[in-house]
């Protein structure tokens, strides 16, 4: 689907973002394991969440939608999951696929876990590898890829230092241990999205976080209490806002609710480094979460190093800061993110791509790209999402600072992870 973005000149208005894509994945699974039933609230209708309700529920899971927007979700324990007569499809999200291969591992039955093109070549030998260590039977295709047949089996606990900083992976490797009944402890090499610990200590399992360590304590057996949460908005999906308000000539936008976790908001922290103007407002904590109202005014940005050990705690926010970077005075320099090469698609490839069919001075790195900021982008011209939906975004705040607009070609795939970002857009600009 082609998405003409024109020029815009004024950012404005109050908005809300939908729910945060991490923590819906999460609250479907864990509220699926636990003893009976919990409560979501702003739960992400996104299609990549959908695909994890929607295996929750292949999996025997009972989960409505109350009139109210709200879901119940009928836990049935640990050990209430039922063999699917069917395969699994994650879709295109990989926090689906490495998650319940988690999970699924220490199931008592056969499941089979597939996706689309994009994600059926994104790298599962990174979860294969250690769950295995713990005993868990898993097929793939060469190399790691999916589909996953997994054959569940009794696992045992480990200690495993992550060679690389994921939250997917320290998430698959969490659920797959709790059904073990020694202590498992993860090692993380610097800190990556801390939801799934959070919301396991909600149900009140028993983990403790130490420093880099994160320590899931020995039980006889485990169980979850069922519970009540409130998903705030997404600040992955608040970025491209926040970099429209930013970007634009005038104007003040505020983004109600927004999820501020540390482990999590790496991008507000780059936003001051480059000068942008942004406050945090009702600073609260929402059902073991940190939430704000950002209020974000039109600013003069500048360049800025981005590297080292804030990465993963931005890592999806990267190709809206290189739009960022493209507007800003000086160079910005990314490195240390191979990881983006191995996500929906290879973002950096992608930004680079069509950055230079834009006229944009940019060069690639084999982890990362140098920007040269302050530079008239004329547009005009058809771009690619390369079916991801944040290059599809960022190149839609590319297109409102762009002399002509931009058409951008394959932009349904926003629809992955925020399914109004049209109509917000349309929304504020002025
Ligand atoms: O755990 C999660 O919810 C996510 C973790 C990150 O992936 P990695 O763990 O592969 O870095 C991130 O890119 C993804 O959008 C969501
Ligand atoms: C990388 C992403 O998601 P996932 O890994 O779940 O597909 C993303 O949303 O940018």
């Amino acid at each position: 689907m082609s998405y003409q973005v024109n020029p815009a000149l004024k950012i404005n208005g109050k908005i809300k973002v939908p729910g945060d894509k991490s923590i819906s994945h999460r609250s479907l699974i864990l509220a699926s394991i636990a003893e009976g039933e919990s409560k979501i609230e702003g739960l992400l209708e996104a299609e990549d969440c959908l695909s994890t309700m929607g295996i929750m529920r292949d999996l025997g899971i009972k989960i409505t939608k109350e009139n109210t927007g709200n879901y119940t979700v009928q836990g049935r324990g640990l050990n209430g999951l039922q063999e699917a007569d069917n395969v699994l499809d994650c879709g295109n999200s990989g926090t689906s696929m490495r998650l319940l291969a988690g999970l699924l591992s220490s199931q008592d039955f056969y499941s089979v876990l597939t996706g689309d093109h994009s994600l059926r070549n994104r790298p599962m030998q990174r979860i294969i590898g250690p769950l295995s260590n713990m005993g868990a039977e898993i097929w793939s295709r060469k190399d790691g890829l999916a589909p996953l047949s997994i054959k569940g089996q009794k696992l045992q606990s480990m200690n495993y230092e992550l060679p690389v900083a994921s939250a997917q992976l320290k998430s698959s490797i969490l659920l797959a241990a709790l059904k073990t009944e020694s202590e498992t402890v993860i090692v993380e090499p610097a800190v990556s999205r801390d939801h799934t610990e959070r919301m396991l200590k909600g149900a009140g399992v028993d983990l403790e976080i130490k420093k880099d360590r994160i320590i899931l304590k020995e039980a006889a057996e485990r169980k979850l209490s069922p519970f009540n949460i409130k998903v705030p908005g997404d600040i992955s999906s608040a970025a491209f806002f926040i970099a429209a308000g930013l970007l634009a000539d005038s104007g003040s936008l505020l983004i109600k609710n927004v999820g501020i976790n540390q482990t999590r908001s790496g991008f507000l922290e780059i936003v001051e480094a480059m000068n942008g103007k942004i406050e945090l407002l009702n600073q609260k904590d929402e059902g073991g979460e940190p939430t704000a109202d950002i209020l974000v005014k039109a600013s003069k940005l500048k360049g800025c190093e981005v590297s080292g050990e804030i990465i993963p705690r931005l890592i999806d926010e990267i190709p809206i800061i290189s739009v960022m970077a493209v507007m800003a005075e000086g160079k910005t320099i990314i490195k240390d993110a191979e990881e983006l090469r191995v996500k929906e698609t290879d973002r950096i490839a992608a930004v680079v791509k069509e950055f230079k069919r834009l006229g944009i001075e940019i060069i690639e790195n084999p982890d990362g790209m140098e920007i040269t900021g302050v530079q008239k982008v004329k547009g005009g011209i058809e771009v690619e999402s390369y079916h991801d939906h944040r290059i599809a975004m960022s190149l839609a705040v590319l297109a409102l600072n762009t002399e002509k607009g931009i058409t951008i070609n394959g932009s349904e795939i926003i629809s992955t992870s925020f399914p109004n970002f049209k109509e917000l857009l349309a929304e504020v600009r002025g």
